[in-house]
């Protein structure tokens, strides 16, 4: 890694001003949701894509507005794509997918190697519906409902922050777990692997390790992680994650910790995210339940605390005497309404200023109460899919904390 690299990606905390961030902007791949796939496609609700575009055109340019670089999925999968060895795994990986079986495959690899970059691109994240495709005639295909996918859509890559976190100057691609939400990990990896822009940057994680999603990774101060273990994050991923950050001197600590196995609270950063360097807003109800084991490392192995309260055992390590909890003191039905809706999944853009979604007006309330600047943004069709700023924000670049 050189230091250049280092000036255009590095992220050490949660806060530190932020610089540089990407989105994805969603398009056609949401336009594939429909009740009888929304489900298995990990949204609730059939979102009016439109609208989901100007609220996320509006999220962008609030970040842009504070002097934030925004950068594109799309535009850099384009630009990746150009290359051709980017091409040939993007479409080995298509390929190789069991369901197609050989004719079909072949098919697929001759339709996927007669698009431009700009035509694959779109193909990679809004899929292939089986009427689209007009060539298919052997058995796989014929046995097919024409409704179908050849290729499955990728409507959650709309929240990249799970496919991959930047840690240091160092990129975890993800391992994501539900089988709908693989392929984004392996769009991440095609860009950091092959956009120029990041040449020289070294991954700490891949996807063929164990499940890590970025979601459940919090970067509490310099050297100090927490990452949730629940629906998506596997105790094995948390192990690995910290036996791979150790090795590269990423962190010197790394908290487990143990969250509901439910959708509510797929990720750690649906119910807690850190909206100052020594601050976090949390959901009531976990506040003062949540645990960690602490671990570091340990002659060449791994050493593994008693589980202790989060926000303790998270202030040790970060040398503070106390993390400080936003209490939002909500009567509990409306602290439940206002965590499904995201209310605790901000983003911050400096310390005390952080990006939240207008709806959640008691959480914001008590955020401004406490000292905290909220860029509101709007957000109902963009919360169909269950994830708020900080899941639709993968932060590449930020200052360092103050
Ligand atoms: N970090 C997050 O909480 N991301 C939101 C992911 C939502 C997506 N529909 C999913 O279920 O994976």
């Amino acid at each position: 890694m050189t230091e250049t690299t280092e000036r255009t990606h590095r992220v050490t905390s949660e806060v530190g001003r932020l610089r540089t961030v990407l989105l994805h902007r969603p398009g056609a791949e949401l336009k594939r949701l429909t009740p009888r796939n929304s489900d298995q496609l990990l949204f609730d609700a059939i979102p009016w894509v439109g609208r989901a575009q100007e609220e996320h055109d509006a999220f962008a340019e609030a970040l842009r507005e504070r002097g934030v670089e925004v950068l594109y999925v799309t535009e850099l999968l384009q630009d990746a794509l150009e290359y051709e060895e980017t091409r040939d795994e993007a479409i080995a990986e298509i390929v190789a997918d069991p369901r197609l079986g050989d004719q079909l495959g072949r098919v697929v690899e001759g339709y996927l190697r007669d698009q431009d970059p700009e035509h694959l691109a779109h193909t990679l994240i809004a899929g292939l519906a089986h009427e689209e495709l007009k060539a298919g005639h052997g058995l796989v295909y014929r046995l097919m409902d024409r409704l179908d996918f050849i290729i499955d859509p990728l409507p959650g890559l709309l929240f990249t922050r799970d496919s991959s976190a930047w840690i240091g100057g160092r990129v975890a691609v993800a391992s994501l777990a539900m089988p709908a939400r693989r392929r984004e990990s392996t769009l991440a990896g095609l860009i950091y692997a092959h956009h120029p822009r990041f040449s020289g940057v070294r991954p700490v994680y891949g996807p063929s390790l164990e499940s890590v999603e970025g979601g459940d990774v919090l970067l509490l101060s310099p050297g100090v992680l927490a990452v949730g273990t629940g629906e998506r994050t596997t105790p094995a991923g948390v192990e690995r994650l910290a036996r791979q950050v150790f090795e590269a001197n990423l962190a010197h600590t790394v908290l487990a910790v143990p969250i509901a196995q439910e959708r509510a609270t797929m990720h750690l950063d649906t119910v807690c995210t850190m909206v100052d360097v020594d601050t976090v807003v949390m959901y009531p109800p976990v506040a003062h339940s949540l645990t960690a084991y602490t671990v570091t490392a340990a002659n060449g192995d791994l050493a593994v605390s008693e589980p202790r309260p989060f926000l303790k055992a998270a202030a040790d390590a970060m040398g503070l005497d106390h993390l400080k909890v936003i209490d939002t003191g909500l009567d509990p039905v409306t602290a439940e309404r206002e965590q499904w809706d995201d209310g605790n999944n901000t983003l911050a853009v400096a310390p005390r200023l952080a990006v939240a979604y207008e709806r959640n007006i008691e959480t914001n309330a008590q955020l401004e109460a406490a000292g905290i600047e909220v860029i509101r943004i709007s957000g109902s069709e963009l919360g169909t899919g269950r994830g708020g700023p900080r899941c639709m924000s993968c932060p590449i670049l930020r200052d360092p904390p103050a």
